[in-house]
């Protein structure tokens, strides 16, 4: 464990982080993860993902967890079996370490794919989203493709109804997320997002700047749904699961 020198504040105690299951192509972005990985662990937010070990997911898992920080990973059992078949085997790890040994190479944490902290399984993709909400006190998107996007939209979706008032964001490394930034400026000016409801995604370069910004957020509602018809009827979930997700 490695000692925190800076300890900073928060409201949060844990963060649910969306990330992409793959590290991208550029720099950029992995050190977008380990740079989340480190804020965390500097004001002792607790992290709360996807379970997975590749990718932006598992970078940014291992960060938090190299720190001391509580990690929390929320895995449909399906996707389970592809994580261990997709981690390498023992004797092809001790191969491949020795290898990069002599030829002098230090990325194994990334080969390994380590799955660290708590793993929780659940039984479905749906269940899955309910929990890691209901785990967290507010949502950060790094860098991803479609499950990454799914998610996000997901909680902001949530945040308009009213189902939840927790701070959503974005870190928009390198401009990865203008398109979709610019996409929500034309909903609102086309009149498909309300313009008070645009400020429900909150966006920063860095992730240190945006959990500044997610610290100071405050939620603005009009027009609430009522979370019980809403979790009964649209959700198809775990009623008490819902109304935890609110609080
Ligand atoms: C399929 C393989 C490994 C298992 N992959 C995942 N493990 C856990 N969670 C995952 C996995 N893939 C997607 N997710 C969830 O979606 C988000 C990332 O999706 P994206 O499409 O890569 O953006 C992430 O936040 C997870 O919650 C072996 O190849």
């Amino acid at each position: 464990m490695e000692e925190n020198k800076a300890v900073k504040s928060s409201r949060f105690k844990r963060v649910c982080v969306f990330c992409g299951s793959s590290s991208g192509k550029r720099n950029c972005y992995r050190d977008a993860a380990l740079e989340l990985g480190k804020e965390l662990v500097s004001r002792r937010l607790g992290l709360v993902y996807g379970g997975g070990s590749v990718g932006l997911m598992g970078l940014v898992s291992q960060e938090v967890h190299r720190g001391g920080g509580h990690v929390l990973g929320i895995i449909p059992k399906t996707l389970m079996s592809k994580e261990v078949v997709s981690t390498p085997s023992p004797v092809l790890v001790k191969s491949l370490w020795e290898m990069m040994h002599k030829y002098g190479f230090v990325l194994v944490k990334q080969i390994t794919g380590e799955t660290v902290g708590e793993v929780k399984p659940v039984t479905d993709m749906h269940q899955r989203k309910a929990e890691m909400a209901r785990h967290s006190d507010c949502f950060i998107a790094l860098p991803g493709g479609y499950g990454t996007l799914e998610e996000l939209l997901e909680v902001i979706t949530w945040a308009q109804l009213g189902i939840h008032d927790k701070p959503v964001g974005l870190i928009n490394v390198d401009g990865y997320y203008n398109y979709l930034l610019t996409f929500l400026d034309k909903a609102v000016d086309d009149g498909f997002i309300k313009p008070p409801q645009r400020h429900i995604v909150v966006s920063a370069p860095t992730a240190t700047e945006l959990v500044q910004k997610l610290e100071e957020y405050v939620p603005m509602h009009d027009g609430v749904v009522a979370k019980a018809s809403w979790e009964a009827e649209q959700l198809e979930l775990n009623s008490s699961l819902q109304t935890e997700i609110a609080c």
